[in-house]
């Protein structure tokens, strides 16, 4: 996730795992769906390797690091398990990401200010292996600083408030929360990314954000793609972002 000159779209698969694991059956393969999502347009892959194994498993990221064109961002929970795992794949990107059992999803960010040392650790654990770390938090000042500080080269600041917002004040308000965590991580030299709950009606004010390197986009691209393929579905999805961001 280098800084480019463009905004990049990195798309998750997780969600075709999610159907897969809802009858234990072999399909749909999301290796197949990273596939077409490469020939379609995605600049990367991303997935989250779940404590629990709810989605995605460990021969979907092994098959992956194989057969990427593009490159790989493993989405990870802080755990010696997944340190290790990382270690023995060694993806181009790795995002530090909160997990709890129970959750439905992605609550929050990763509260990097409150636990500084341990995510140091960690970074500096995951760098060695090349891959650049970056830490999934909220877009608030004191966590894009201290995700500086523990040596973080990228943060990817998390929508999911935004995407739950429901009056036009209350989108307002966490878009502009986005818009300053941007300029906030840019600012201290940080590579900024953005993602969760964003789909085709949401999308398009993120990526007019300026200095927006990627956008990790997973559910409302699986869902689209029950309708339209997943081809289609991601072919949708980069136009609306490039069209939004050079606008
Ligand atoms: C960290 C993040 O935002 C994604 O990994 C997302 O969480 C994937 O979907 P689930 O949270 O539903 O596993
Ligand atoms: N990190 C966010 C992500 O990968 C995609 O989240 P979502 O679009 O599935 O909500």
């Amino acid at each position: 996730m280098t800084t480019s000159n463009r905004i990049l779209l990195g798309v998750n698969i997780d969600h075709v795992a999610t159907l897969r694991h809802a009858r234990g059956t072999r399909y749909p393969d999301p290796v197949k769906a990273a596939l077409d999502a490469e020939e379609a347009g995605a600049d990367g892959i991303t997935v989250h390797l779940r404590e629990d194994r709810r989605h995605i498993q460990e021969r979907d990221v092994l098959l992956l690091k194989d057969v990427l064109q593009t490159r790989m961002n493993f989405e990870m929970g802080v755990t010696e398990e997944m340190m290790a795992f990382a270690e023995r794949i060694r993806p181009a990107h790795i995002c530090l990401v909160p997990e709890t059992r129970q959750e439905l999803t992605t609550e929050g960010g990763l509260d990097v200010a409150g636990q500084e040392a341990r995510i140091k650790a960690a970074v500096e654990r995951l760098s060695k292996i090349g891959s650049e770390v970056s830490l999934f938090i909220d877009a608030d000042e004191r966590q894009i600083a201290a995700s500086k500080r523990v040596g973080a080269p990228a943060i990817e600041l998390h929508t999911g408030r935004y995407a739950d917002a429901e009056t036009p004040t209350e989108v307002a308000e966490e878009l502009k929360r986005v818009a300053d965590g941007v300029a906030f991580g840019l600012a201290q030299g940080l590579i900024v990314n953005a993602g969760h709950g964003l789909h085709y009606h949401n999308v398009e004010a993120v990526a007019a954000i300026k200095g927006i390197n990627e956008l990790n986009i997973g559910h409302a691209l699986v869902a689209h793609a029950l309708f339209v393929g997943f081809k289609s579905a991601v072919s949708e999805m980069k136009a609306l972002i490039l069209a939004a961001a050079k606008a």
